[in-house]
């Protein structure tokens, strides 16, 4: 459930455009991008409702964000913040539930350290 839609799009086989569009289908919220003189930008999680969950025009936006600050020639660091004082509740539970191809759980047993935690925080359920 990625914003590049890469589980949809390597098993279901749509295209990107594709996996936009059903992402286009659960509206709210924004992702907010200052960039300011100091190099340094400012990308806002913005779903107070819903306590910064990432509907899916959340995702679509926070790629365009992204790829707004890899072309971004001038830029240093990103601080990635919620708004009204929350961080994000994770993704939008309502959008999960409809296009959710299948639940993950990572059983983890030992260390689980860098891409290793990563991997974890991926999964659905730890
Ligand atoms: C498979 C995807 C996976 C991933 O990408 O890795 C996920 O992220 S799944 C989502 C995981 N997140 C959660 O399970 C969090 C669920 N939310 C909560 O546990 C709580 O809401 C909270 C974040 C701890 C805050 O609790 P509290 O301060 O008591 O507020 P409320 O519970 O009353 O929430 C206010 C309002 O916000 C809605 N809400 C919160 N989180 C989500 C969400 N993830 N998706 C959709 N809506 C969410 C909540 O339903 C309330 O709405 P109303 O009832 O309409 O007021």
């Amino acid at each position: 459930f990625t914003s590049s839609g890469s589980v949809y799009s390597s098993i279901h086989g749509f295209s990107q455009e594709e996996i936009k569009e059903k992402l286009l289908a659960f509206p709210g919220g924004s992702i907010d991008l200052l960039k300011q003189d100091s190099g340094i930008a400012v990308l806002t999680i913005n779903n107070p409702p819903r306590m910064n969950a990432f509907s899916g025009a959340m995702m679509v936006d926070l790629e365009e964000k992204v790829t707004q600050l890899e072309n971004w020639t001038d830029g240093k660091g990103v601080i990635v913040q919620g708004a009204a004082q929350t961080f994000c509740s994770g993704s939008d539970l309502n959008a999960v539930r409809a296009m959710l191809p299948l639940i993950s759980v990572a059983l983890v047993e030992g260390n689980a350290l860098g891409g290793g935690a990563e991997l974890t925080t991926a999964c659905d359920f730890r």
